[in-house]
């Protein structure tokens, strides 16, 4: 295959898409990926880890997979969640990397194609999932996959997880995404208002029924519905939407018309469906009706070197912006413990700006019932842990260079690098070490 076919194939690819080399050397470009960042792009010359990160090595040196390698290791396609330096700042990216073969059979290099995934964000703007996380990036990779489908998605996680927001996410991202997104909260609806709530009822259905009502699967028409807490659908309702989503029609309370549904469903639970099942208070087939997709949720327990990035996220989205956290209390907020998850921590956020008497918000500032997790479980963390913990945090906050790092921590760069290679971190600047 020569460069022009090459380059003709990547032309005719709709998203960013670059033809790589063993040694990440650009040798075809399309004009997406030219727009999708600053850095110019030299074929034949420019690295893909350089345009993409602004790094001087591949990303397995930065702390984040690299699809190259797998690709090199596996020979099969690859696929990863990135954070990319774009032209309109550090974006996600779901990247797929696929071997490309020769007449031959043998490989000739590498097609990394890109899909931008502007539901999430690092960079704190409103509305959008924020994390870094590792489990955060893995739940970002299914999110996206299966928003492109029409296929029904169980999100499972604790509350505050963020179900509502990821479900909001899967229709903006889906090609219903111009008609309604309808949420129904299952939680203390009788099996009467269920019914009428969701297939609307004819006038004269029932006393006080004065004039016909449109129910909410009629609203959805063509868009998503979001069924907020299906696990405490009673078992008789379980049916009538077992049947709803099997036959796609339904009828209005008092009503003789079958009419046709049209939606694309999304459903969340906190509560564990498949034992729910087991124990017989949730029909099975309903389950693998809804479940064609589980996506489940870490709590904030499971990210947390997320929690200073939310932290100052959610600080300086509300009415104390001018505030802003010292790092020590930053590192404090990471050990604690939040059951309500990102509800919770927003509004300990927000508790901790209105106590702080100045402009910083220090650790004596959050409010006293939360103490740290080690304490809370009665358990003490080892030193390394300690240590990894510290470090996570750090890297989260730490502004300066990784010769600064060093010098606060009173280690030597060698050291602190070993250290950060161990447990697989990457600090918040790497850019301004002087490695
Ligand atoms: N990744 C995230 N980034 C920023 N904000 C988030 C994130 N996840 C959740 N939130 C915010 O946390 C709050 C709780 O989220 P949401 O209501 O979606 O959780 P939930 O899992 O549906 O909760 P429940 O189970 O109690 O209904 C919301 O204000 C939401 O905007």
């Amino acid at each position: 295959m020569n460069v022009s076919v090459i380059q003709s194939m990547i032309n005719s690819i709709d998203k960013p898409a670059i033809f790589i080399d063993t040694n990440y050397v650009i040798n075809a470009v399309n004009q997406a990926y030219i727009d999708t960042y600053e850095a110019p792009i030299k074929t034949g010359v420019s690295r893909c880890y350089e345009i993409s990160h602004g790094n001087h090595s591949p990303c397995d040196n930065h702390g984040e997979a690299c699809p190259l390698q797998e690709c090199l290791s596996t020979g099969k396609t690859t696929s990863v969640v990135h954070i990319h330096k774009t032209s309109r700042g550090r974006k996600y990216c779901d990247i797929v990397m696929r071997p490309v073969k020769g007449d031959d059979g043998s490989i000739i290099g590498y097609l990394e194609i890109l899909d931008r995934i502007d539901f999430a964000t690092v960079e704190g703007e409103a509305n959008k999932m924020i994390g870094q996380s590792t489990s955060f990036k893995t739940m970002l990779s299914h999110i996206n996959r299966v928003a492109q489908t029409d296929v029904s998605v169980l999100l499972q996680g604790d509350t505050g997880t963020g179900k509502e927001l990821v479900a909001r996410a899967l229709h903006s991202q889906s090609k219903r995404n111009d008609k309604p997104f309808v949420v129904i909260e299952c939680t203390g609806l009788s099996e009467s208002l269920f019914e009428s709530e969701l297939f609307g009822y004819e006038k004269g259905a029932f006393t006080g029924a004065s004039v016909a009502k449109k129910g909410l699967v009629e609203v959805a028409q063509g868009g998503t519905i979001f069924f907020d807490e299906i696990g405490d659908v009673p078992m008789n309702m379980q049916v009538k939407l077992l049947r709803l989503i099997e036959t796609h029609s339904f009828r209005a309370v008092g009503g003789l018309k079958q009419k046709r549904a049209d939606f694309r469903l999304v459903c969340a639970s906190h509560k564990d469906l498949l034992k729910m099942v087991d124990e017989g208070t949730f029909r099975k087939d309903l389950y693998y009706r809804i479940a064609t997709y589980p996506v489940f949720l870490p709590s904030l327990e499971e990210r947390r070197s997320d929690i200073p990035l939310l932290a100052k996220h959610f600080l300086k989205q509300s009415e104390f912006s001018s505030k802003h956290f010292s790092d020590a209390a930053l590192n404090r907020l990471a050990q604690l413990d939040f059951p309500g998850n990102i509800r919770e921590l927003k509004s300990v956020i927000i508790q901790s700006a209105i106590l702080a008497n100045d402009e910083l918000i220090d650790v004596d500032d959050i409010p006293h019932r939360l103490q740290p997790t080690a304490s809370n479980k009665g358990q003490l963390l080892t030193l390394v842990e300690q240590e990894q913990q510290y470090l996570e945090n750090l890297c989260q906050t730490f502004t300066g260079s990784v010769e600064q790092m060093a010098d606060v921590l009173g280690v030597s760069q060698r050291t602190l690098y070993r250290k950060l290679k161990q447990f697989n971190l990457k600090p918040l600047n790497p850019s301004k070490s002087s490695d």
